[in-house]
């Protein structure tokens, strides 16, 4: 009788456990969405029982583009998640990003850490501990300063001259069969924004312009990196088990794993090059070359006990990492749209062309270029319209709250402003804040210039700012003009379809950190031309700039 009844025993306790299993998840999506005191801030369903729901949609690529969406139809302050919630509002940016306001980086960011001898090595962009970033930042600030930007130019000039040759070269001087002058042009402002950071950094380029390929996979490997970093940061815990958990750590302790990355190899050769020279000559050379490297190495003598040399080394890397892709995002949002707008392509040539800008050799300095308008005005239209970050730069709120668009948001939650939401911003913006049109920075009053840029969040904000952002001015300042001087270019076909796919917040982007914004490209079924930012813009990263040629003297096709 009693076995008789067995298997109905135990179906009865699977069906048992099934249920109680779904009443307890049931239970705790519930609490999710009721316990953090959110449930009165708008967004979708789902996303305020889990955060699943944010991490499906970076791992669908366009998360941005979600972002804009939910802020039309909910107004300025949205739920992403259980415990997180985006602000449009140009006022909190203050209250968020201000010096010592208490709102320190979430868990996204140690996600971008990478681990050696099981140790996580913080850099300036992951580090969540204030005191620690201040002290880093103290360290190694001078080297971005503005005043070492003239004696920066000469790296940037030697990287410049080298691409010019090598598109000369490879593209430019070609006429032979139906492919001669046409390059991916696109790719090749990525290998330039990769080795220019590299000369900076090393006085050394990695080599992707000389040899017109990916040095070691390079690129490869930071797409990967933010592959994994962007969805995963959505939901950090899962990177303590699928990287930072106990046992990868313990092996990686006892030096069981390799976890070098080449641009990491390729920093420690520098750093061994450097160290086999004698003080006295490499403090001569640094005040000849003074790259990065040799201001991060002051910056160990001055205190070789903070300054060790494996965190002069995750600096080096994190600036490779940093400032290349965001870089070359930039540069590709400024040579897509001008491709697509011959007028304004125009515009910018009369103004190069009419000022006295370039030298014999066709280069040019920062000081001739840096305020010429239209310029600035291209330059500052595609870090609008095409921020390197795509996901929103999270904080958690100090225990004492924020009150922010009529809301309370108690501490401990996740708030961030995304660039791409507060860009689409028309009263500060204009009209049509999706189009690339880099006038409204020239038509716009004193008080609404300065109103622009403050909202103008492409390198963030406050003490956690881009530290690289002059740097990065001055690369594309310099280029730009250089480039169109030197070649006409023009897009091979206008109608050429592109898409992008954001994937990751930048950079530090890099095991460093990749604000962990990046993004790759793939291709869609949009035409370009229609100019709307959702077409022609990405993700974080990368926009896939149509083939192009560059040619000296011959007629470019319409
Ligand atoms: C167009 C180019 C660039 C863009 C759009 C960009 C964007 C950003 C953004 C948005 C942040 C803030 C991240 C956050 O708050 O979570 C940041 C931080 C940072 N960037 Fe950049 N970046 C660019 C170029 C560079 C370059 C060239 C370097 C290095 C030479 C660099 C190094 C860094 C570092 C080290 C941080 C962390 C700063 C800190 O927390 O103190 N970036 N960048």
């Amino acid at each position: 009788m009693i076995l008789e009844h067995a298997p109905f025993c135990v179906l009865n306790s699977y069906i048992g456990v099934i249920i109680s299993t779904c009443i307890l998840i049931s239970l705790y999506l519930l609490s999710n969405r009721y316990r953090y005191g959110l449930h009165r801030i708008p967004g979708p369903l789902l996303a305020s029982f889990t955060d699943l729901w944010r991490l499906v949609q970076v791992w669908k690529g366009r998360p941005e583009l979600t972002q804009i969406e939910l802020h039309e139809q909910n107004g300025p302050i949205v739920r992403l998640g259980p415990n997180c919630i985006s602000i449009a509002d140009p006022d909190a940016i203050k209250t968020i990003y201000a010096h010592k306001r208490g709102y320190v980086k979430s868990d996204f960011y140690p996600v971008q850490q990478t681990v050696a001898k099981g140790q996580r090595l913080e850099t300036l962009f992951s580090t969540t501990n204030d005191a620690f970033h201040a002290k880093l930042r103290r360290a190694v600030g001078n080297a971005y300063a503005m005043s070492s930007l003239i004696q920066f130019e000469p790296l940037v000039d030697s990287t410049i001259t080298t691409f010019l040759a090598q598109l000369e070269q490879r593209f430019a001087s070609r006429t032979d069969g139906d492919e001669g002058g046409v390059c991916d042009f696109g790719l090749w402002l990525q290998y330039f924004a990769f080795d220019v950071i590299g000369e900076l950094t090393f006085s050394k380029r990695l080599g992707f312009v000389d040899k017109g390929m990916d040095v070691d996979g390079i690129i490869g490997d930071l797409e990967r990196l933010l592959n994994y970093v962007a969805p995963v940061g959505q939901l950090p815990i899962l990177d303590k088990i699928f990287v930072k958990n106990p046992l990868r750590l313990w092996i990686s302790k006892l030096g069981l794993t390799n976890t070098t990355t080449p641009v990491a190899a390729f920093a420690r050769a520098r750093m061994a090059e450097r160290s086999s020279e004698t003080e006295e000559k490499s403090q001569a050379e640094g005040t000849k070359s003074r790259d990065f490297l040799s201001r991060f190495q002051e910056a160990h003598r001055k205190d070789p006990a903070f300054m060790t040399q494996q965190r002069v080394l995750a600096v080096t890397v994190a600036n490779m990492f940093a400032g290349s892709d965001t870089t070359a995002i930039t540069l590709r949002t400024i040579f897509y749209n001008l491709l697509l707008n011959p007028t304004l392509l125009q515009r910018l040539m009369n103004e190069l062309e009419s000022n006295d800008i370039f030298s014999e050799t066709g280069l040019t300095t920062w000081s001739k270029v840096h305020d010429l308008p239209y310029l600035s005005a291209v330059i500052k239209e595609a870090l609008r319209c095409h921020p390197a970050a795509g996901l929103s730069l999270e904080r958690i709120v100090p225990p004492t709250g924020l009150a922010v668009c009529g809301h309370f948001i108690p501490g401990g939650t996740i708030v961030g402003c995304n660039a791409w939401v507060l860009h689409r911003n028309e009263r500060v913006f204009g009209a049509q804040p999706e189009l690339f049109r880099p006038e409204r920075w020239i038509e716009a009053t004193e008080e609404k210039k300065n109103e622009m840029n403050n909202l103008l969040f492409s390198f963030g904000a406050g003490t956690r700012s881009c530290i690289g952002k002059n740097i990065s001015l001055l690369e594309m300042y310099k280029v730009v003009p250089v480039l169109l001087h030197k070649f006409e270019v023009a897009a091979l076909a206008r109608d050429q379809p592109v898409t992008m796919a954001n994937t990751t917040q930048h950079q530090d982007h890099m095991t460093a950190p990749r604000h962990p914004i990046h993004a790759h490209d793939t291709k869609s079924k949009t035409p370009p031309q229609t100019k709307k930012l959702s077409d022609t813009a990405g993700p974080y990263h990368t926009i896939l700039v149509p083939r192009c040629v560059c040619t000296h003297a011959r007629a470019l096709p319409e």
